[in-house]
């Protein structure tokens, strides 16, 4: 992975270094870093700025139907990536653990997923 890398899977990986280096454990200022404030505020802070974010996506994407531009919803999208990023940080995942739970899911209908999951005691 570099900063040539401009997949999907390398930018995240790129922000997740950085996330980690905002930890307090790595020596995070509060101060001069967002990250470093949130991950020092802990899960309540940042968990409560995804399900703000969430709603943020929501809202977004209904202003989308009713002819806004996508830009605010592709913004919105993002802060949430980011934010769940910070929580997967904190929580020691990866977005590559994240990539590969996609994978495993991939090719497994999500309705024959959920029917095998009904279907077990
Ligand atoms: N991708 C982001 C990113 N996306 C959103 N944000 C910040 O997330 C904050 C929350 O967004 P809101 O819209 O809720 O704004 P707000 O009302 O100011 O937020 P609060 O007062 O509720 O905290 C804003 O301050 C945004 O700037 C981000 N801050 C940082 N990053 C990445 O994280 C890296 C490290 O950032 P620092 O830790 O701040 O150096 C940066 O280089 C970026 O790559």
């Amino acid at each position: 992975m570099s900063a040539a890398d401009t997949s999907i899977e390398g930018a995240l990986a790129r922000l997740a270094v950085v996330i980690e280096s905002r930890k307090p454990a790595q020596g995070g200022n509060p101060e001069k870093s967002y990250v470093a404030r949130l991950l020092h505020k802990g899960p309540d802070a940042f968990l409560k700025k995804i399900g703000e974010e969430a709603t943020e996506v929501v809202m977004a994407a209904k202003d989308v139907d009713h002819g806004a531009d996508k830009a605010k919803l592709l913004y919105e999208v993002a802060d949430l990536w980011f934010h769940s990023m910070i929580a997967l940080a904190h929580y020691g995942l990866e977005p590559a653990d994240v990539v590969a739970e996609l994978e495993r899911r991939e090719g497994t209908s999500g309705l024959e997923e959920k029917a095998q999951r009904q279907a077990t005691p």
